[in-house]
């Protein structure tokens, strides 16, 4: 599944354009669509590392306010669904029918969802959805806490399009944690060049026509995978 071709990068305004034009009335695509996408796709990342045998069953997805979160909460409920054992943290109460039509999906499908700090020692791997291409510093609560904690757990840590805290175009600026993995979603951002561990892509929704447009460079996804390795460019 390792993909040696180059890919492209993109700066935070181009994320948020991107993510704007996606949803245009032209290209017509819709909010959930593309959350299911990327949920599904932070998932069956977890599937493939226990495929290659890792045992992430107790999973804690940590997820923030924006999409970001959201993104988050669709692949617990996916998790639970392929037979693995998710948890929601989310840090406070997010007044917002679309975040909680996404928790109720996971309510129904028996995800406990907690609103207070947890003890990430106790879980196999944590899914960090705290703040994706949007994230401004300095880091405010109550995302600094679990954020600056995340850098002393032993538990692995498996970042959704980039870790959270981490400046979109320059990176680990701040000296917070780094993950073991990444799923970056639709290209991955500046401020993840530089990331050694092992970096997935996922959102496999990009239209050709746009692909052209931006002149973007897309690695070839394999069959009908929805995710796919990037080795260290
Ligand atoms: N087209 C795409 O690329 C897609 C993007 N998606 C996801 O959407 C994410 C971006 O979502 P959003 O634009 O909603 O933004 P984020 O989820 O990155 O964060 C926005 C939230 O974080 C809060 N926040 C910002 N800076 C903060 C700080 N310094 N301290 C504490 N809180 C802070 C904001 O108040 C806001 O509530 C992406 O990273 C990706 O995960 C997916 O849902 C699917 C499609
Ligand atoms: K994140």
């Amino acid at each position: 599944m390792q993909q040696l071709t180059k890919i492209s990068y993109l700066n935070q305004i181009q994320s948020q354009q991107f993510d704007i034009e996606l949803m245009s009335e032209d290209v017509g695509f819709t909010l959930d669509q593309l959350m299911e996408l990327a949920g599904q796709s932070i998932a069956n990342t977890v599937v493939q590392l226990n495929k290659e045998g890792k045992s992430y069953n107790k999973i804690l997805v940590l997820c923030g306010p924006g999409n970001n979160g959201g993104d988050g909460i669709v692949s617990a409920r996916h998790l639970k669904q392929f037979g693995l054992q998710p948890e929601i943290a989310l840090f406070r109460e997010v007044k917002n029918p679309f975040f909680n039509r996404l928790l109720n999906q996971c309510k129904y499908n028996l995800v406990p969802i907690h609103y207070e700090m947890q003890d990430f020692e106790k879980y196999d791997l944590l899914i960090d959805a705290i703040l994706g291409f949007s994230f401004k510093p300095p880091l405010r609560e109550p995302y600094d806490k679990p954020i600056y904690q995340l850098k002393t757990t032993k538990t692995p840590i498996l970042s959704v399009d980039i870790p959270s805290g981490w400046d979109v175009e320059q990176g680990n600026t701040q000296d917070l944690f780094t993950p073991e993995y990444l799923i970056s979603l639709t290209l991955p951002k500046l401020g993840v060049k530089s990331f050694k561990g092992r970096h997935f892509i996922g959102g496999r929704f990009i239209p050709l026509k746009l692909q052209e447009k931006y002149n973007f460079i897309v690695p070839e996804y394999q069959g009908s995978d929805t995710i796919l390795e990037l080795s260290n460019l």
